[in-house]
This record gives C-alpha cells, sequence and structure tokens, in this order.
C-alpha cells in the first residue's frame, strides 16, 4: 500500500498483472476528472475504485477499456498498450457499463446469442459459452423470456452476462448493483466472487463501501479524479488509526473482569461501566475468545458480546473531510 500528497500511488510491481494504469489524466475542458491515476491488478484480483458519484471512476475506466484516449500515463493490458487506436487488446476486456444495452424484444438467450455473434462467436461454441453465462448470472430459468418482462436487477445481469460472453481477461463493471433490487443484487455480488474464484481479474466500481468490503481484494478511495489511498481493507482501516471495539455486557464481579481484559495484549483499553466493559482492541475477531476467557475467569457473567469494526466509510471521510454517501 502507497499512497502520497500528489495523488499518485504505485502499487508494488508483479510480474505478470494483467492491468497497469501509471499517472493518467483525463480533461474535459478546464475540468481535470482523472489526475494522475494509477493502479495495478493481478491475475485473479479484484480491485475496486471507491469514490462517490464525479469522483472518476467512469472516466477512469473508460480509458481502461480503450473506449476514451488519455491525456497522459499510460496504460498495458497483459503487457500492451491500451487506447482508442488499439484495437487489439480489446478484446481482452469485457466492459459493464453503467447503461442497459439489451434488446427488450428478444430473450436473454437471444440478446447474448447476437451479441456473441457480433463478437465473432458462432454455432456449438456460441450455445455453449450463452448456456455458461446464463449460469453465472443466474438467469437459466428465465433465458426465455422476452427481457422486457425482466425486473431492473435482471437486465443488469444479463448486461454483465454479455460483458463475459468472450471470456475476457478482465471483467469491468461500472456500479452493477445501483438500482437493482436486493435479490439481483446478491447474485450480482455472487456471480463476481465466482468469477473471481475462476482466477478472473475484475475491475469495480462502486460508491457502496459494504460491496468494496466484501468483493475487493485491494481498493483505491478515489475522490476529485485522484486516489487519496490503496491498499486492502484492513491495510485502508489501519490508515485512520481506529481500533476495533468489543462491548460485554453482563454481571458478576464487572471490575475485576475490566481488569482481566485490559491486561491482554491485544487490548488497548478497557472501560467499565455497572454491566458491561467497553475494550478497545486491534483485530476484534482474533481477540475476542482471549478476551471473552478472560472476563469469565475473572467473574463477570455474559449476556451479550458485541464486535463493531471501524469501516471504510471512516476511512473516506478521514481522507477527505466528506461522507461516502449520497
Ligand atoms: N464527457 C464529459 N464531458 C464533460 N465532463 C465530464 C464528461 N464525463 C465526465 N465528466 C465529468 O468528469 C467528472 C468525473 O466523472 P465520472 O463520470 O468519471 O465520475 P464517477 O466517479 O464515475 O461518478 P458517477 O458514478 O456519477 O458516474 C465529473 O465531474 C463529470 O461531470
Amino acid at each position: 500500500m502507497s499512497s502520497d500528497s500528489s495523488g499518485t500511488t504505485a502499487a508494488p510491481a508483479h510480474q505478470g498483472d494483467v492491468l497497469v494504469v501509471t499517472d493518467v489524466v483525463r480533461r474535459f475542458g478546464d475540468l481535470v476528472a482523472v489526475d494522475g491515476v494509477s493502479f495495478r491488478i493481478a491475475p485473479g484480483e479484484t480491485y475496486g475504485l471507491l469514490g462517490p458519484n464525479g469522483a472518476g471512476k467512469t472516466t477512469t475506466i473508460s480509458m481502461v477499456a480503450g473506449l476514451l484516449p488519455a491525456d497522459a500515463g499510460t496504460i498495458t493490458l497483459l503487457g500492451r498498450a491500451v487506447g482508442p487506436r488499439h484495437t487489439d487488446v480489446k478484446r481482452h476486456v469485457g466492459l459493464v457499463p453503467q447503461d442497459l444495452a439489451i434488446y427488450p424484444e428478444l430473450s436473454a438467450r437471444e440478446n447474448l446469442v447476437f451479441f456473441g455473434r457480433l463478437q465473432g462467436m458462432w454455432g456449438r461454441a456460441l450455445t455453449a459459452r450463452v448456456d455458461e453465462v446464463l449460469e453465472i448470472v443466474g438467469l437459466a430459468d428465465r433465458a426465455k423470456d422476452a427481457t422486457k418482462e425482466y425486473s431492473g436487477g435482471m437486465k443488469r445481469r444479463l448486461n454483465i452476462g454479455i460483458g463475459l460472453l468472450h471470456q475476457p481477461t478482465l471483467l469491468i463493471l461500472d456500479e452493477p448493483t445501483v438500482g437493482v433490487d436486493p435479490q439481483s443484487r446478491n447474485a450480482i455480488l455472487e456471480s463476481v466472487e465466482a468469477l473471481s474464484h475462476e482466477g478472473m481479474a475484475v475491475l469495480y466500481t462502486t460508491h457502496y463501501m459494504e460491496e468494496a468490503e466484501r468483493l475487493c481484494d485491494r481498493i483505491a478511495i478515489i475522490d476529485s479524479g485522484r486516489v487519496q489511498a490503496e491498499g486492502t481493507r484492513d491495510e485502508l482501516i489501519r490508515l485512520t488509526g481506529e481500533l476495533d471495539r468489543i462491548r460485554l455486557t453482563g454481571g458478576g464481579d464487572v471490575p475485576e473482569a475490566a481488569a482481566a481484559v485490559r491486561a491482554l495484549d491485544a487490548v488497548a483499553s478497557a472501560d467499565a461501566d455497572r454491566h458491561s466493559v467497553l475494550l478497545a482492541v486491534r483485530d476484534a475477531p482474533t481477540a475476542v475468545a482471549g478476551v471473552v476467557t478472560a472476563a469469565t475467569a475473572a467473574g463477570m457473567t455474559l449476556d451479550d458480546v458485541e464486535i463493531t469494526r471501524p469501516n471504510l466509510e471512516s476511512v473516506f471521510l478521514q481522507l477527505t473531510g466528506k461522507a461516502l454517501r449520497d
């Protein structure tokens, strides 16, 4: 993980990175929409661009997908330059934009066959791939229905299926769960997890920190066209300096329990009132068993144990002074 005040970041180089984005800039008139963004994605890695509306996420991925030229910087996919004039590398990218591009009168299967043919696929290979894709996005049982009957979330899942047809090396998803029903949202998140397990590299933009936390191996927090910080969820949270909290609630010898847990290595502080002890700890999920054992051995009877952890919302707030939410 690294970050600096210039907004450029440079993750350590790995041989065989799928995507390398280096100091990319894009202006629209006087507006600098993307201002020196750098990141890398390894095979099988899901990389998140987490930031609010207008942060520069869509502009960044449009450049990565070769749809929009960068004003400065370089982008390489599988070691080869990306840009609107480099058409050969585009076949390795599956871009799923925010806007839907499907034919409402056609079924999901017919849409997939149509887009597959556009990409030069045909015959049994196309039929087999369409079946696979329908399974991946969870639409196999509705494959024959006209897509105008679909919910917004199902349409979005079909759009993802279209992006997957040609088995891209890098799948780019632009805020794929915005405005979709909870069932489709879950189906989308599960599909991304499954694709990642199978080794696909994924670039995932979102302004939902829960999605970034759940899906992404590494996350760039992006705001005003700049990467403000980059790392794993835990690395980013460590930037805030905030610790996890464990609250023990119950009866018995609460002060003695507070003294006992305070002596544990993982515990930074423990404050007791009549019925509870509130602890600040490093890595609560690992520490909690020892905390419970120490508190009960000291004579506290526990009714409840609650863990709270700082999240990426806190990181974003601390880095930018703004909330991530709309
Ligand atoms: N074609 C364009 N012409 C002019 N300005 C643009 C254009 N595309 C994007 N912008 C501006 O660039 C900035 C970054 O936009 P971008 O769409 O990349 O952000 P985003 O993080 O993807 O947010 P959203 O989720 O709202 O799309 C915004 O201020 C936006 O208004």
